[in-house]
């Protein structure tokens, strides 16, 4: 076999797309911001302005741009770092820049071939088929001449992804008073409508489970040796739409309630649904939930998000090669932790649908539309 230069070992793909959400960057964007989130979600006006109030707090912006742009120089100096050549461009799905307007630009200097890089870990519709949906748009809308795109899979079980959470969850633990012993971890996601949850699971491991395997392994390299000493459960998020559709339970704040009530006094907070510390985190946990510990006595911290951990990084970019790898029809394996398999490539019809059994017929990229 022939050796391929380093910086030859992205190919065929001449760029990386990071999509991600997008958030505001100041008090005029908010609104319409919101609005491109929402469109045709049936979520009432009254959480849209209170959604709008908690940008509020912190100045009408999201800290998640700046967030994006640090990852996206993380895995630039990473990949540089290896001797590969690949530029990393940066689009989102609900604001500026645009990832329509990151692809115009990049065929302008030549681009052909995009490998895209989702910003959520799980897969569920929220997480990745909306975002295939929204790259078959944007090829849609660049018409003749638009990149080819794939993308990397769901990466919850990456060893990179879910060593880089062990890691923060133990530095958040050692600074309470005895560690972990006697410590209750609350590993929290966003929660998802029931429905959707129901469709993430058809044709792989659901959403809900995706975070059952991760937080597993996390406890199994915490409790090292020993015995744990230490109790864990999922609580969720952020939920929205109409109250009267069920979403994942519990609440994080009704979930710490339940917990005090029982006696926990001791808690590390620990955000595996989330990637970087954005509205969510900033918002739900870090003033909500953290207050809600405090007001049932509880000490509480906050685990980082993995953020531009080396070991995150350096597995997404495993990821980026490894997917390269493969589509040079080379034998690389995925490498995984956990109980699952990596999930594929290409999604499988039917997987991850909006809502179960629903058939929308929306053109994807890396998947089929049924
Ligand atoms: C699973 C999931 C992730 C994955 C985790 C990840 O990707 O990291 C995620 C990420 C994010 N969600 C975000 C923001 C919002 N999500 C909303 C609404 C919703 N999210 C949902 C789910 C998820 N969301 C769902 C099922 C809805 C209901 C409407 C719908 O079905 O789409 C709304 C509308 C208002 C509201 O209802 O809350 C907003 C403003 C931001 C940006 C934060 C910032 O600005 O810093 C980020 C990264
Ligand atoms: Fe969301």
């Amino acid at each position: 076999m022939t050796e391929i230069l380093p910086a030859a070992l992205a190919a065929p793909y001449d760029a990386l797309l990071l999509c991600s959400f997008g958030g505001p960057n100041g008090p005029d964007d908010v609104l319409p911001f919101l609005r491109n989130v929402t469109v045709g979600k049936n979520i009432p006006e009254d959480r849209l302005v209170e959604v709008g109030e908690h940008y509020g707090h912190f100045g009408g912006r999201s800290p998640i741009n700046e967030q994006n742009l640090e990852l996206m120089t993380a895995l630039q100096e990473e990949l540089a770092r290896r001797g590969v050549t690949l530029p990393v461009i940066w689009g989102n799905r609900n604001w500026h820049p645009y990832t329509v307007d990151a692809l115009r630009d990049a065929t302008a200097f030549g681009t052909k071939r995009v490998l895209a890089l989702v910003t959520s870990a799980y897969a569920s519709y929220s997480g990745s088929r909306q975002y295939r949906e929204h790259l078959a748009a944007a090829v849609a809308e660049l018409g003749e001449g638009a990149p080819e795109i794939d993308i990397v899979r769901p990466f919850f079980n990456d060893p990179g992804f879910v060593l880089a959470n062990a890691d923060a969850v133990a530095e958040a633990a050692a600074t309470l008073d005895g560690g972990l012993a006697g410590a209750h971890i609350v590993y929290v996601t966003h929660s998802i409508p029931d429905a959707m949850q129901d469709a993430s699971a058809v044709t792989g491991p659901g959403y809900r489970e995706q975070h059952e395997d991760v937080l597993a392994t996390i406890n199994t390299l915490l409790a090292g040796d020993v015995a744990p000493t230490f109790d864990s459960s999922l609580a969720y998020c952020s939920r929205s739409g109409d109250p009267r559709t069920p979403w994942l339970e519990p609440d994080v704040n009704d979930h710490l309630e339940e917990l005090a009530a029982a006696g926990v006094r001791k808690v590390v907070i620990a955000p595996i649904g989330f990637i970087s510390d954005h509205m969510e985190v900033a918002f739900d946990l870090d003033t909500e939930a953290l207050e809600t510990a405090q007001e049932l006595g509880m000490h509480a911290v906050r685990a980082d998000t993995v953020g531009v951990r080396d070991r995150f990084v350096g597995g997404l970019v495993d990821l980026v090669l490894e997917r390269a790898a493969r589509e040079r029809g080379e034998d690389a394996p995925a490498r995984t932790v956990g109980a699952f398999p990596a999930l594929p490539d290409v999604a499988p019809p039917g997987s991850c649908r909006m809502r179960h059994g629903e058939v929308t017929g929306i053109p994807v990229i890396a998947g089929t539309e049924d």
